[in-house]
């Protein structure tokens, strides 16, 4: 591949979220997340961590901003905690919450770097929970109330919103699998989440539009493609549900207005129908400026009789690197997600939002990470982005996961994706990891060793 240079105006970013970094559960008036709650239930996380501290992010984040202009990033994809804002989920805005992130804002334009708000990283007030959360179709308006009070504070300064991180994440392992808040087990209660996510996302459209805002408004879908572990026709058709069942059941309403048609009537067959009203798919699928993708890993997928509504299970591809996650290391698949999302759903603009690994990171005595793992990592994943770029798909930029070593949910804090360690045991001192200084050095270029 000739020399690798991206175009002067890409957007080269790092991304957070508001519960994995900030700290602060209980100060300033904030209120109890679902995050909170379920992270103080013992047995829900690794070691017993909690985001009560996190990386203190909602007091050291003038600090942050520094160590950002030190990497040269152009832009910072970070989530606003909807309880910090809105105690009770609605109603009472508390102030405090608010001024943070007013503060952050200002800081970060000053800084000449772009702020990305996403909306919704997980963390619901729990007061809405105890209503019945994201099963409860209220909570799709009070997302869309939500959201209006975001534009409306940072109208002319935000010009880039994520409604949402991952609906497939907060539908499926918060609420088929347990793994996240709530961790409700229900299969069919995930199905009536994800269609009230997607609906609070369309909400969120209609008020962005009806406020007339400057900027731009998209979704965050984390895409995992499936590839057959076989040539045959039933390793073929597996691949082809796993792939409908995280990817296409998120692109299809969102794009074409409508769920997988095979996949929704194995659903129904199977689960009965989840609730819908007239007019929630022409919600779900209102215009969009852009699709945030997060890319980490693909799947790769057999025939395997009776075993799930798919008759499909997961290979693990025990001879193939992976990271600390577990996650095949498949460079290639982001390629593969960009190129198809363009060519079947949408030629509007792509970002990556989130793309990152986690690696045993050590810090050394003289202040150094030498994470050459990650720098192999995000280099042959910018190689793939960029020959997506060359092949005309319409990516704008790039957010690494993760500017700082964070709050991994389940994990706790025992798995490291930052480009910055955070030095946890020791007054949450940062330090920037050898792969932040190989960064600084591609943003300034826009190159990319071949
Ligand atoms: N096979 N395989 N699989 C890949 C499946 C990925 C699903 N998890 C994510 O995408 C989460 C996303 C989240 O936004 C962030 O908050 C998390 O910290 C990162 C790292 O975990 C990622």
């Amino acid at each position: 591949m000739a020399k690798i240079i991206f175009p002067e105006d890409f957007i080269w970013g790092a991304a957070t979220s508001s519960y994995q970094i900030e700290g602060a559960f209980n100060e300033d008036g904030k209120g109890e997340s679902i995050w909170d709650r379920f992270s103080h239930t013992p047995g829900k996380i690794e070691n017993g961590d909690t985001g009560d501290i996190a990386c203190d992010h909602y007091h050291l984040y003038r600090e942050d901003i520094e160590l950002m202009k030190e990497i040269g990033i152009r832009s910072y994809r970070f989530s606003t905690s909807w309880p910090r804002i809105l105690p009770e989920g609605k109603g009472r805005v508390n102030q405090k919450g608010l001024d943070f992130y007013k503060r952050l804002v200002d800081n970060l334009l000053k800084a000449n770097i772009r702020p990305m708000i996403t909306l919704y990283h997980w963390d619901l007030p729990q007061a809405l929970q105890d209503k019945g959360g994201w099963t409860n179709r209220d909570t799709a308006k009070y997302f869309a109330e939500y959201a209006r009070l975001m534009f409306e504070e940072f109208n002319g300064l935000v010009d880039l919103w994520v409604t949402h991180n991952e609906p497939w994440v907060v539908a499926f392992e918060g609420h088929a699998f347990g793994n996240h808040a709530p961790g409700t087990k229900d299969f069919k209660t995930a199905l009536q989440v994800a269609h009230h996510l997607l609906l609070s996302h369309g909400m969120a459209v209609d008020i962005f539009r009806e406020e007339d805002l400057p900027g731009e408004i998209g979704i965050t879908l984390n895409l995992t493609p499936a590839y057959p572990a076989g040539d045959s026709e039933k390793d073929v058709k597996a691949a082809s549900l796993l792939d409908d069942y995280i990817n296409a059941w998120f692109l299809s309403p969102v794009f074409k207005g409508s769920y997988p048609e095979e996949l929704h009537h194995i659903y129904e067959q199977n689960l009965g129908a989840f609730t819908t009203q007239p007019g929630d798919m022409d919600i779900i699928s209102r215009d969009i400026d852009f699709l945030g993708i997060n890319y980490y890993s693909r799947m790769v997928v057999r025939h395997k009789p009776g075993d799930n509504l798919f008759n499909a299970e997961v290979v693990k591809m025990e001879d193939r690197p992976s990271t600390e996650m577990g996650w095949e290391i498949y460079p290639q698949g982001l390629y593969d997600i960009l190129v198809r999302v363009n060519k079947e759903y949408t030629d509007k603009p792509l970002y990556i939002t989130e793309n990152g690994a986690a690696f045993d990171d050590k810090l050394t005595e003289e202040g150094k990470i030498h994470d050459e793992k990650r720098i192999n990592y995000l280099g042959d994943h910018f190689k793939q982005a960029y020959k997506a770029l060359k092949d005309g798909v319409p990516l704008r930029g790039y957010y690494v996961w993760s500017l700082m070593d964070n709050f991994e949910w389940a994990y706790g804090y025992s798995k490291r994706f930052g480009l910055i360690y955070v030095d946890y045991e020791n007054g949450n001192r940062r330090f920037l990891k050898d792969s932040a200084l190989w960064y600084r050095e591609v943003i300034e270029k826009g190159q990319v060793e071949a």
